[in-house]
């Protein structure tokens, strides 16, 4: 079971490679790999479980930040409310590429984090609003979607790990909180 020992830090070199492709037909130990890492997320935000486990609550994780340079994320995105626990997005995605993004902009008003990074790093990250994304399931079987907002957000973070970036990259040392005109702001 993954918990927070397993992640790596900033400075281990690994979290700035550009992780490798997975090989198709999808292997056993990668398969398990991406439902050890699901598992991670579901634990994370469960209040009795992350609190037993001590984990910080995650939305994504992507294989390079368990030092594993493989192109293979989870994403499990909760619904706002707590009646319908339907997730909005929840997947593991082995493979993901972006096909192609809105010319609109969008970051997230409280910045991001990292639980590769432990420290504040203030600064609005700009990201692409809404993506068209391939990516193979755990099934094996190749999926195109399209995602938007916060969800096109979490999937953009976690692809970024797979080529050694940063969300702290994407902020304006100048000046962390300037924005363009048109950059949709999501609270
Ligand atoms: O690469 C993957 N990571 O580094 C885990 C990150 C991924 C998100 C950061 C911004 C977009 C994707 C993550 O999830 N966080 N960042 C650090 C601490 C907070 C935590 C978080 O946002 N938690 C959360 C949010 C809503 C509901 C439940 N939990
Ligand atoms: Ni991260």
């Amino acid at each position: 079971m993954i918990t927070m020992k397993d992640i790596i830090r900033e400075g281990n070199p690994t979290l700035r490679a550009v992780a490798k492709e997975v090989a198709l037909p999808l292997s056993d130990e990668d398969i398990k790999l991406g439902e050890e890492m699901m598992e991670f997320l579901h634990n994370s935000q469960d209040p009795v479980k992350a609190e037993e486990l001590g984990l910080r609550g995650g939305v994504g994780l992507a294989a390079p930040q368990l030092d594993i340079s493989k192109r293979i994320i989870a994403v499990h995105v909760p619904n706002g409310d707590l009646e319908n626990p339907e997730p909005t997005l929840s997947a593991v995605m082995y493979n993901p590429k972006i096909l192609s993004h809105s010319v609109q902009d969008a970051c997230l008003g409280e910045g991001e984090g990292c639980l590769s990074v432990d420290r504040e790093v203030p600064g609005y990250v700009v990201r692409h609003n809404k993506i068209t994304l391939s990516y193979v399931d755990a099934s094996g079987v190749k999926q195109k979607i399209r995602l938007k907002n916060y969800e096109a957000i979490v999937v953009q973070h976690e692809i970024d790990h797979l080529n050694g970036v940063m969300f702290y990259d994407h902020i304006n040392q100048e000046n962390p909180y300037a924005l363009k005109d048109g950059v949709l702001v999501i609270e």
